[in-house]
């Protein structure tokens, strides 16, 4: 067998795999994965699971006749995440261990790295962390929603080498397989544009949640990161041979040539403004000249509350999304400065804190 060259890997498993007959968890399909889980650590990858399911594998145990509200799926969370963490366990010879996050943990970079320290040490101690979002609670402001997107910014906050996405299609086509025959599979993604994003269609399945959108979503951020990802189909033993022959089975996507350096992958794809500055001028001259900073005197407006050390939004006045940057100073004191801009406090200020924000601290997004 070929040795793959791998260091670490993330595998999303989709619920349709955990509780195919939507009537708790199967062991049916998990077993393969297992097995292959165990072929990549016995070949030295390590593995961090993000495992979808836990909503579909607790359904069963609420009455089929009641709506399914959001209180009810949180139920439905709670109980099934057990029982989806009891079948992964069963599998397995060495430890697992259980990760339930939200977006508001991984926006946050203190949070963010101290999940980053935990599941390096689960790694270098032989645990397989296994992840999930952290349903119960969630509310609209802090969950990611999806899963696809959470492995993502799982694989880029663990550094992996590459993204699977396991779910119950071959892989990307050029239109919903589910719904026209005469869809193709794209073996093969050089960049994702809007072109791509256009094939996407919804989730068929009675428990998917995003369909093929939100998997391009967690490839844009996956490849920006320079990790290969893969969507591929968990329900096909034969996916997992050719996975371990160093073969393609359904869409790979190419990781960027120059990927985004860590904090500025962080700062554009997984954190989420608190705010933002409106600033004169254009891209080019606000952004990029000679310093790279911003000062007091190019802001003309500050929107939102935020805090020393949020992510906020850099736009031009003429609405142009420029950058995302971490503030240096808090929107309160921004609106003092931003209002009296020739003053003699303002210049002190910021000749002994430094600039509004800083080059180091400014993430430069594309021009939209
Ligand atoms: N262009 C496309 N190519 C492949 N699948 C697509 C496409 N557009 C929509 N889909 C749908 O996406 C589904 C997979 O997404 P989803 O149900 O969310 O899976 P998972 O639970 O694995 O995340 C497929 O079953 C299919 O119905
Ligand atoms: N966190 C949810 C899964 C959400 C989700 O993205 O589901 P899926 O589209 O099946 O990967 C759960 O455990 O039920």
């Amino acid at each position: 067998m070929q040795k793959l060259n791998w260091r670490r890997i993330v595998l999303k498993v989709g619920s349709a795999l955990i509780a195919p007959d939507q009537d708790g968890c199967r062991s049916r399909y998990l077993l393969t994965i297992a097995q292959f889980i165990v072929r990549c650590r016995s070949q030295g990858i390590e593995v961090i699971l993000v495992s979808s399911g836990s909503v579909a594998a607790g359904a069963h145990l609420f009455p089929a006749t009641q709506e399914r509200t959001v209180k009810m799926k949180k139920a439905m969370a709670a109980a099934g995440q057990t029982e989806m963490m009891a079948m992964w366990d069963r599998f397995f010879d060495f430890p697992s261990a259980q990760i339930l996050l939200t977006h508001g943990d991984l926006r946050d970079r203190e949070r963010y790295q101290s999940i980053r320290e935990t599941v390096f040490t689960l790694l270098e101690h032989g645990v397989l962390p296994i992840m999930n979002e952290n349903d119960t609670v969630t509310t609209d402001d802090l969950k990611v929603g999806d899963n696809d997107n959470l492995s993502a910014m799982v694989a880029a906050a663990a550094d992996a080498d590459a993204l699977m996405i396991f779910s119950d299609v071959d892989g990307l086509y050029d239109k919903n397989p589910n719904l026209h025959d005469d869809a193709v599979l794209l073996p093969e993604i050089k960049s994702i544009d809007e072109s791509i994003y256009a094939m996407a269609g919804c989730a068929t399945s009675a428990v998917g949640t995003g369909g093929m959108k939100t998997k391009i979503e967690a490839a844009e951020k996956a490849t920006s990161h320079g990790i290969v990802t893969y969507i591929i189909n968990g329900f096909k033993e034969q996916t997992f041979t050719q996975l371990l022959e160093g073969k393609n089975p359904g869409t790979i996507f190419l990781p960027y040539e120059k990927p985004m350096q860590e904090a500025v992958h962080w700062m554009t794809h997984t954190a989420n403004e608190q705010g933002e500055v409106v600033v004169e001028g254009s891209y080019d001259e606000s952004l990029e000249g000679e310093t790279g900073c911003i000062r007091g005197d190019e802001i003309v407006a500050v929107h939102g509350e935020f805090a020393v050390g949020d992510t906020i939004l850099v736009r031009s006045n003429d609405g142009t999304r420029l950058a995302k940057a971490t503030a240096n100073y808090s929107s309160c004191l921004l609106n003092f400065i931003a209002d009296n801009e020739q003053s003699e406090f303002s210049d002190k200020m910021q000749d002994s804190i430094g600039p509004v924000i800083s080059e180091k601290d400014i993430a430069l997004l594309e021009k939209s």
